[in-house]
């Protein structure tokens, strides 16, 4: 605050402001204590005050009357932010810092004029600009940064006198007042200068579509951001909410907002990683904004109502209430397990708007790339939070898991690992009909894979006396992640389990999160790790169960290989763990989120499209589903956006959907050759062909993980139970990557065998281009032999 330039009221406040408004401007008003006949009095004007016309509110104490200590704290406590005297004086319990000695140069003054004003007010900026103008910060009132302009002393008079922004042009070469053309005007809240007075910042109420004259909120671009961009959609909202949508529910049922505003803040104190409290708080934030837009309350009030905290200078005990204290106590009991945090992770935050695809041409190259552009993932961030995590687990070993466990799966273990034989009453709860279908699905999958093995060593004679061979060897020891967060996959460690018992793996061991409930994995997931001769379940999941399996600890046995999918933490470790050579441990393929893209013509069923579409987008907020049309009317279009959404919100796992279809698209191609075009770009992970004769159309593919095959041909079965694996590349790795198969749990090693005619056929080519290689040990290993053969003579060069 500028003391010299602050305006001094009277009792006569709310008569002075009604007449001279101008003062308004000064953002700082000081009160003259000795008008006022009491604290009482003093601290309703300070509200009113405070209530948008100042931003701070200092009382002056040089007349007469003055306060006790005790009636200067309780001022200091409700928004007076200094007190001013002219003479020192010291209190017991006010802090130095809040009282001020009125410089003595300074006379304070009620008879103050705009004129005077704005003469003081221009009195104290200066300019080293050659025009002389000032450079201009414009701000709203959340302080968010509209713009840049240039201000002389002219247009800053008329601001003040008018209270709207007037600036200087540059380009016009004469003062501009904002908004007479356009329409968006301002009005102005107040103005500053900066610390060397050499800058303005013009605090404005910013009226119309936005500052920039390009039509966007600043001229840095819309106001999408953080918590005044949600302010903005929200008010928006509330004029212009979609019927039947969820905000509009929100802003219509008091009883449900609040509901929510509670269930979030629980969410957060129940919150214990970075993510999580971001997440949750982020929620909450949402909302408790919906409710005061929803109650005309700014964001700017409540900035100005922390800004009046903060000047307490005596505090409350801080004590919570009884009732939250007794909730407290009963929510961090570890028998009861809070609400699905991992399924709220992933809940959309504001809507239950409609369920449908955005609809793009083929032709549209621009939506089309937008489009199959996958979710992105930051690499880099999660990389740091993996490497710490490795580097624990390979330091301190089980103890790091365990703690790990603790941390993000919420178990307490004693040990890590579960050893086979596994304990029966593990496998509790398993229904026969469970155990029926899962001996069907292993037997299929077995079946398939079984056939992929190579019988018999491939043998092949190059040139007489040459005989190459090609021969597969199990890995010996692979670990199996299986993925347990948002949901149990037993499915998943039955499509690793089988094939590497099919390849011979010696060591089989399987790794999942432990469930919270007992700190076991499913019984689905011990039935198939019986079944596939699993030695160890490892009770760990994300990186830290990655890096034990690839660095061994006390009691997890350290593997040659890793497999299986899994979320972001889950891959990242892969990568990292397959490119430390220390680690001497490889993977399978990047497999991430599921994805789907379907190609779909006029005749298919549009109840059979949307359900494929969906039960990919079930998978994770993550996932990505693409439909491309051939030909396809717009009548149908409209069918499958109206089966989709009414699909989706039978399903449970709908708010994971809304995420998902928000990253996903229906592209609209002219004919089946350009459909194969655009699938063979994207390169999916499943591919579903819904379109008449479509097994005529397969040789068309060229890149994907597994193809599903005819409208009775859901990508479900190919999940669980026909015999193909569902572990598949993903993020468009399926140009360069297979499916898992019997082949990924083995190596292949070569062989060959050359006779004295073998080395007579190929001998001289040996030598010659490791002469030009200048390896001569090379070339001297075939020229000995060679020479004692008498195929060349001695002093062959
Ligand atoms: N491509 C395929 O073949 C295929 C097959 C099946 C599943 N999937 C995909 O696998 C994924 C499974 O993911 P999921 O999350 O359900 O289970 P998950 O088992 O992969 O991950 C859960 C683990 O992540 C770790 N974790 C969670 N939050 C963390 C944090 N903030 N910091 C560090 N670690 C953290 C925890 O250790 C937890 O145990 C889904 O994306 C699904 O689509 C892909
Ligand atoms: N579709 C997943 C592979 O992307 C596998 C899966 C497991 N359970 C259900 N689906
Ligand atoms: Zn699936």
């Amino acid at each position: 605050m500028t003391f010299p330039i602050t305006p001094l009221f009277g009792n006569d406040y709310q008569t002075t402001l009604n007449t001279k408004p101008f003062l308004r401007l000064a953002g700082d008003i000081a009160l003259d204590a000795s008008a006022f006949k009491n604290d009482v009095d003093v601290l309703t004007a300070v509200k009113f005050l405070l209530d948008g016309i100042a931003r701070t509110v200092s009382l002056v104490l040089t007349g007469d009357k003055q306060f006790n200590e005790d009636q200067l704290i309780n001022l200091l406590n409700n928004g007076v932010s200094s007190l001013f005297t002219n003479k020192t004086v010291s209190y017991d319990s006010i802090p130095s810092t809040r009282v001020l000695e009125i410089p003595a140069n300074i006379t304070l003054t009620k008879q103050i004029t705009l004129q005077s004003f704005t003469k003081i007010f221009l009195s104290q900026v200066k300019t080293d600009r050659k025009d002389g103008l000032y450079t201009t910060l414009v701000v709203d009132d959340n302080e968010r940064c509209l713009g840049l302009v240039y201000s002389s002393i002219e247009s800053i008079t008329q601001a003040i006198a008018k209270q709207v922004g007037v600036y200087y042009s540059r380009s016009r070469g004469e003062i501009w007042e904002k908004g007479l053309t356009s329409g968006n005007t301002q009005s102005l809240l107040a103005v500053d200068i900066d610390c060397d007075a050499d800058a303005l910042k013009f605090t404005v109420s910013q009226v119309g579509t936005g500052f920039c004259h390009n039509g966007t909120k600043t001229c840095f671009g819309d106001l999408a951001y953080g918590l005044t961009g949600l302010e903005h959609t929200l008010s928006d909202r509330k004029v212009n909410a979609v019927e039947g949508s969820y905000t509009q529910r929100l802003f219509k049922d008091e009883t449900l907002l609040n509901a929510k505003i509670k269930e979030e803040a629980e969410e957060l104190t129940e919150a214990t990683t970075k993510d999580e409290l971001a997440w949750e708080a982020a929620d909450l934030f949402y909302f408790a904004m919906v409710r005061l837009v929803a109650n005309g309350v700014s964001l700017a009030d409540v900035e100005r109502n922390l800004g009046m905290k903060n000047l307490k200078i005596t505090r409350r005990k801080g004590d919570a209430k009884e009732k939250f204290l007794a909730n407290d106590t009963k929510t961090t009991d570890n028998t009861e397990e809070p609400a699905s945090k991992k399924a709220k992770l992933e809940r959309t935050l504001c809507s239950n708007d409609k369920i449908y695809l955005d609809v793009v041409q083929s032709t549209d190259l621009e939506g089309v790339t937008k489009a199959v552009t996958r979710p992105i993932q930051k690499t880099s961030q999660i990389m740091n939070l993996v490497n710490p995590i490795i580097e624990n687990v390979r330091n301190i070993g089980d103890k790091a898991l365990i703690e790990y466990t603790k941390k993000f799966d919420g178990v307490d273990l004693k040990t890590p690992v579960l050893e086979a034989p596994f304990p029966e009453e593990y496998l509790e709860g398993l229904t026969e009909e469970m155990k029926e279908s899962l001996d069907l699905s292993i037997e299929n999958v077995r079946k398939f894979h079984a056939a992929q093995l190579q019988k018999k060593p491939l043998v092949v004679t190059t040139q007489p006396g040459v005989v190459c061979s090609r021969f597969p060897r199990a890995i010996e020891k692979v670990g199996l992640y299986i993925p347990g967060g948002t949901a149990v996959l037993p499915s998943t460690a039955l499509m690793l389990g089988v094939p590497a018992q099919v390849a011979g793996c010696k060591e089989i061991v399987f790794a999942s999160p432990p469930r919270k409930s007992d700190g076991r994995v499913s019984p689905e997931v011990v039935y198939v790790a019986m079944k596939c001769g699993a030695s160890k379940i490892v009770l760990a999941g994300g990186a830290q169960a990655v890096a034990a399996m690839a660095y061994g600890t006390e009691s997890v046995p350290k593997v040659d290989k890793i497999l299986g999918p899994g979320n972001q933490f889950v891959t990242a470790a892969k990568m990292y763990i397959q490119n430390d050579t220390q680690a001497l441990c490889s993977i399978d393929m990047p497999a991430g989120p599921s994805e789907v893209l379907v190609i779909a013509d006029e005749d298919a069923d549009v109840d059979f499209v949307a359900s494929d579409l969906l039960s990919q987008a079930e998978h994770g907020v993550d996932s990505q589903v693409i439909l491309v049309g051939v030909s396809l009317s717009s009548k149908k279009v409209q069918q499958i956006q109206e089966a989709v959404h009414e699909q989706a919100l039978a399903l449970p796992r709908v708010d994971i959907v809304r995420q998902c279809i928000a990253h996903s698209t229906i592209i609209l191609c002219d004919n089946y050759t350009e459909a194969f075009d655009m699938s063979n770009k994207y390169a999916p992970e499943h591919l579903i062909l819904q379109i008449n004769e479509a097994d005529r159309y397969v040789p068309l593919v060229d890149n994907a993980g597994s193809i599903f095959v005819g409208s009775y041909t859901p990508e479900s079965c190919g999940d669980y139970s026909s015999g193909t694996n569902h572990t598949l590349p993903t993020y468009g790795y399926a140009r360069q990557y297979s499916g898992a198969n019997t082949a990924t749990f083995q190596k292949f090693i070569t062989a060959q065998q050359v006779t004295s005619e073998g080395l007579d056929n190929i001998g001289k080519a040996v030598m010659c281009i490791a002469k030009v290689e200048g390896l001569d040990g090379h070339r001297n290993a075939v020229k000995i032999r060679m020479s004692k053969l008498g195929l060349i003579s001695k002093d062959f060069v």
